[in-house]
């Protein structure tokens, strides 16, 4: 299997549809497409064409072809697209002439990597074309349409050249030293460095938003048995995902649904009920309750009003927890539970949910809102950043010229693997390009 055969894959989803598109990438794409299609189209104009079996010339399908020369093309190369109708026998009858014409299917991801591969994109950018795909609310659609767009590519690209600049001017001053001649090249490349790293710092503080807003948010409902917190799952999903009951214990395992929240996705869980609990399939579920709020974003640490505050769910009242006084229906809330004032609310009624809906609004916000800025998004983004900063505080304190150089060096290449770009040679081009060292 090679990165240079043409390959094909279907590009809508498999099953029956009006229209489904094949797409065919690599350097012999024209000629398949020639054989099948009795001739090229002019490039990038659809073409009404029959499809025709290359054994025995029976018309397979009437499709609209579409010729996409290379380097101009998603992939950089030679590319089509057929546009067939969506049955599973045609996609069969057609998947089969273009593999008996040499293509093979191409593998999961082959054609946004061969666009990579032959520049089109780098990797973030890559990255946010199958969070695009991936996107299930606006706020992460934005998100991903930004990164797919070259938003962190720019960001990071920039850096990189910065970077490269500095190390230029740190080995030009290492080779004047030799020949005796005074710089500031070495203290210019290390002022520098220090511009850099806090730039890149502040673009780490973001309290992690981007990369929140493509996981999506993790909200746990935690309380007493019979606080009311399935009613209040169901009250804010707007159905009866979970089982309500007025005896303690109906809610064993975690029930999870999804919300999209000022266009941040929510995973919304209710669990089983704090408690001593004897029985043992409800132990587990309240340990499962407890590792669900650990991982939460926000905890929902909800009291029914007519009770005693509990103990179990006040160890869960801190920084970070919304405090709610349910059921206010039966009694009035009390003025503070664990030191907080509650939201008073009910789900039977349905007094208060508007401003608890606010509230969560207002934390999605805070913890993944986007705006307009370029966030990074993954885990790996953050560590190559991180060690990029570590690097280049290495270079800050670094003594020996060459030790400067060294560690210049590490935090590039840091960048490079997190956009998949830098290489040896673009130090060398800036190094000729931008100086004239004479010698
Ligand atoms: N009056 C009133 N009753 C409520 C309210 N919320 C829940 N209830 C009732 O309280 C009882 C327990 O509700 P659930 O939603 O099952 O409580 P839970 O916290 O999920 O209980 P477990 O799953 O056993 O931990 C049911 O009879 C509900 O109808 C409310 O706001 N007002
Ligand atoms: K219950
Ligand atoms: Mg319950």
């Amino acid at each position: 299997m090679s990165a240079t055969d043409t390959v094909f894959a279907l590009a809508s989803g498999a099953g029956r549809g009006a229209i489904a598109v094949m797409r065919l990438s690599g350097a012999e794409t024209g000629a398949i497409v020639a054989r099948l299609a009795g001739g090229l189209p002019r490039a990038r104009h659809a073409s009404l064409r029959p499809l025709r079996d290359p054994a025995d010339g029976e018309v397979l399908d009437e499709a609209l072809v579409l010729w996409f020369p290379g380097p101009a093309s998603y992939t950089g190369e030679d590319s089509a697209e057929l546009h067939l109708h969506g049955g599973p026998a045609v996609m069969t009858a057609v998947g089969g002439a273009l593999a008996a014409l040499g293509a093979r299917p191409a593998e999961p991801g082959e054609f946004t990597r061969r666009a990579f591969l032959n520049g089109r994109m780098d990797l973030t950018a890559a990255e946010g074309v199958a969070d695009l795909i991936d996107a299930e609310t606006e706020a992460q659609r934005r998100q991903a349409l930004r990164q797919a767009d070259g938003a962190l590519a720019r960001l990071y690209g920039a850096w990189a050249d910065r970077l490269t600049r500095l190390l230029a001017h740190q080995e030009a001053a290492i080779e004047f030293a030799e020949d005796d001649l005074p710089t500031d090249l070495g203290d210019r490349a290390r002022d520098g460095a220090a511009a850099l790293r806090a730039e890149i710092a502040a673009h780490l503080a973001d309290g992690g938003r981007g990369e929140r807003l493509r996981e999506g948010l993790l909200v746990a409902i935690l309380g007493a048995p019979n606080a009311g917190k399935s009613s209040l799952l169901n009250a804010l999903a707007g159905r009866e995902a979970a089982i309500v009951s007025a005896r303690a214990g109906t809610t064993r395992d975690v029930v999870e649904v999804r919300l999209a929240l000022v266009g941040v996705p929510v995973t919304l869980a209710d669990t089983a009920g704090l408690r001593e609990a004897a029985d043992e399939i409800e132990q587990e579920g309240i340990r499962r309750a407890r590792r669900r709020a650990e991982e939460a974003d926000l905890v929902l640490a909800v009291f029914a009003a007519d009770v005693a505050p509990d103990p179990e769910t006040l160890a869960w009242v801190r920084p970070g927890a919304l405090v709610l006084a349910n059921k206010v229906d039966l009694a009035a809330a009390p003025a503070v539970i664990g030191g907080v004032a509650p939201l008073a609310i009910s789900a039977r009624t349905g007094q208060g949910l508007d401003a608890l809906r606010a509230h969560l609004a207002a934390a999605a916000t805070r913890l993944a809102g986007a705006g307009d800025a370029a966030l990074l998004t993954r885990p790996r983004h953050r560590a190559a950043l991180t060690e990029a900063v570590a690097w280049l505080a290495e270079a800050e304190a670094a003594s020996l010229p060459e030790l400067v150089s060294e560690t210049l060096r590490a935090a590039l290449r840091s960048l490079g693997r997190l956009t998949g770009r830098i290489g040896v040679e673009d130090i060398l081009d800036v190094v000729f390009r931008d100086f004239c060292i004479g010698k």
